[in-house]
């Protein structure tokens, strides 16, 4: 069986990835099936950096093709805060209730129109030998005034998607995985994806 690699510890990617590739006949691996690896340092100052880091570094360790994702949530009324610092907008350790809890608090009195924002995932393939690069996809939508949905994970229970009327929480992970960020993302790679997937010998 072909198989991708993930350069995540986050175990709700994790699950979107598998979501997605298992019915294509690809398996998943994550970091979390490698728990010595370390955390690799997000010093990028773009998402579209931060996924390289973690993709070459995880390749190079494994000399395989792998997958970096470096996302979050870009608010337009916080000057496209949280960003890149999404995972720990609220501090160590990474606390997706404590992040959620900090943007209500921010946006406290701002009116609904000007709650827009947006989703974005960088993903970054790096292939032995070859030169990294790296796609992007987003996905717009609105913040709530409170929680709604208990499905996916981070931000999604305040992410409102304005076309489905539900948040990004509400929605199965098959809606989700059809419209979300990581989704959009992933499309852009579908071309190119089973000949890397060949020709990185990653089966
Ligand atoms: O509601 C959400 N739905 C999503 O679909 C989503 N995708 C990203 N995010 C947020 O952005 C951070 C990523 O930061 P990030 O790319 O550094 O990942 P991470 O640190 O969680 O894991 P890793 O992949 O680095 O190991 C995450 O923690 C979340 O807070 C999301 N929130
Ligand atoms: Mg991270």
């Amino acid at each position: 069986m072909k198989e991708v690699i993930i350069a995540t510890k986050n175990p709700g990617k994790a699950r979107e990835f598998e979501h997605i590739f298992s019915p294509r006949g690809i398996a998943v691996k994550t970091l979390l099936d490698f728990p010595e690896f370390p955390e690799v340092e997000e010093t990028g100052s773009t998402f579209e950096e931060n996924a390289v880091l973690k993709a070459e570094a995880v390749s190079k360790a494994l000399h395989k093709m792998v997958i970096g994702d470096d996302s979050g949530l870009m608010i337009d009324a916080l000057e496209g805060r949280p960003g890149i610092y999404s995972a720990r907008y609220a501090g160590e350790p990474k606390n997706d209730e404590k992040n959620i809890d900090k943007v209500l608090t921010e946006l406290n009195g701002v009116p609904e129109e000007n709650r827009t924002a947006r989703f974005y995932c960088a993903l970054a393939v790096a292939v032995p030998g070859q030169e990294t690069f790296t796609v992007a996809g987003t996905c717009e939508g609105r913040i709530l005034e409170e929680r709604r949905g208990t499905n996916g994970f981070g931000y999604d229970p305040i992410f409102l998607v304005p076309d489905k009327g539900a948040s990004m929480a509400e929605l199965s992970s098959d809606d989700k995985n059809k419209i979300s960020h990581r989704a959009n993302a992933l499309k852009k790679l579908d071309e190119v994806l089973d000949s890397l997937l060949e020709r990185a010998d990653n089966s």
